[in-house]
């Protein structure tokens, strides 16, 4: 099967080699193309150019792109997309004054999830959770990272990890795992025996059955300590997981700095960020990872992002969709929220979106980019003015056609 999009008012994210990530001031340089051709085959990236220079060849498809844009389909670096149900009666606590610790020390919050969830059948799971896979994907997502944290038992969380490793498989989305056993303290075990718990029954049993790429842990007041999220990490890279780590979500938690300290490929949150949290990221392999829904959704401050930019470190944007402080898995949203709330550039979003967001999945030779040879995950849009709109119209649908691993997806599968 090969496709050939034609006249493309501007194909967005071209990059002739694959980069690392885009960091500091190189976040605000988007590279385009005018007027431009798309080839793809077998399912890859196969060639592109001006239109002046197209191809000719008889593809089996030919898509005309006139008025539209091209861009890399977003990569979702950040989820708790496998969830039981929706949680709107804390909705309205919150809109009452409840703060999100009140919520969760009455037995709300994430406990409340788990107690949902398991409660669910696999099967039942699988099929709420591909809902929303198909719905994000409608949203212009092709990889996704999805956690598991809502078991909080052994066989639950093995359970999440199954389904959102079958997402994978029953989607055209590229799915990485992540085994969050240390996402809250279940009432039925003391601390300790939780802890040992995570450390010596669930994280063998990921690794033994393949479930889960990184390990991560909610480093927060109230949630797990800076030394309990360390030697959870530490167990996890000793059966090859990667640390990632929700940090610095709600206080200075010291969360970024253990992060660093364990070698995480990101730390996701950072809305309390102080100098220090941003000078221990300079010079590291981790990637900043900013889920400005969960910000909105629960009125706290946005990450700031203008200095983290300045200090020269990389952003990546995630949605970080959950029930209970982000239900929101739509990407161009994120860019809204990025743009309008933390000040960042519509081609800064856009680079947090794909280029940073690959890597924060160790995707980046394959996603994030309109790079020959890697995976043809691209949408084009509506016919929009430039692709500044896309941010600017907040919440509008402004996407036309999905095509993922080469293949355009229908609107009777979304
Ligand atoms: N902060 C921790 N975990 C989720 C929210 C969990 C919940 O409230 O269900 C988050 O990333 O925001
Ligand atoms: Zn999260």
């Amino acid at each position: 099967m090969d496709i050939l999009i034609k006249n493309i008012k501007q194909l967005v994210q071209v990059r002739p080699q694959s980069l690392k990530w885009v960091a500091g001031a190189d976040m605000a340089d988007l590279p385009v193309l005018d007027d431009a051709y798309l080839y793809i085959k077998n399912g890859l990236i196969s060639d592109y150019g001006s239109m002046k220079d197209q191809p000719q060849i008889s593809p089996d498809k030919v898509i005309d792109a006139t008025n539209k844009f091209v861009f890399p389909s977003f990569v979702d670096s950040h989820t708790h997309l496998v969830y039981a149900a929706s949680r709107e009666e804390e909705f309205v606590d919150k809109i009452k004054g409840l703060s999100y610790q009140e919520i969760a020390a009455r037995g709300g919050g994430i406990l409340n999830s788990a107690k949902k969830l398991q409660q669910t059948s696999e099967e039942e799971l699988l099929e709420r959770a591909l809902k929303r896979a198909w719905e994000v994907i409608g949203f212009g997502t092709g990889a996704i990272e999805i956690k598991s944290g809502y078991g909080l038992t052994l066989e639950d969380e093995l359970k999440i990890l199954r389904v959102a490793k079958r997402i994978g498989e029953e989607t055209p989305l590229t799915v990485k795992t992540t085994f969050l056993g240390a996402h809250a303290f279940p009432k039925e075990y003391s601390r300790e025996d939780y802890i040992k718990l995570i450390k010596e029954e669930m994280i063998p049993a990921v690794a033994e059955e393949q479930l889960a790429d990184y390990i991560d842990a909610f480093c927060e007041e109230g949630f797990f300590t800076v030394a309990e999220t360390e030697e959870i990490m530490e167990v996890g890279k000793s059966y090859g997981l990667v640390p990632k780590i929700h940090a610095n979500q709600l206080s200075i938690s010291g969360g970024v700095q253990v992060g660093v300290k364990t070698g995480a490929i990101s730390v996701d949150h950072l809305e309390a960020m102080g100098d220090e949290e941003i000078e221990a990221l300079k010079g590291t392999d981790v990637m900043p990872t900013l889920l400005p829904g969960a910000a909105f959704y629960l009125g706290t401050s946005f990450p700031p992002a203008r200095d983290m930019l300045k200090a020269g470190l990389p952003l990546a944007l995630a949605t970080d969709y959950n029930p209970g402080s982000a239900p929101c898995g739509k990407m161009p949203f994120m860019l809204s929220l990025a743009c309008i709330k933390m000040k960042m550039t519509p081609e800064e979003a856009f680079n947090a979106a794909t280029i940073n967001t690959a890597y924060a999945i160790d995707l980046g030779d394959t996603h994030g980019s309109i790079t020959k040879g890697k995976i043809a995950n691209v949408f084009i849009s509506s016919e929009i003015s430039s692709y500044s709109y896309m941010p600017y119209a907040f919440g509008a649908n402004l996407i036309d056609q999905v095509i993922l691993n080469g293949e355009v997806i229908t609107q009777g599968q979304k």
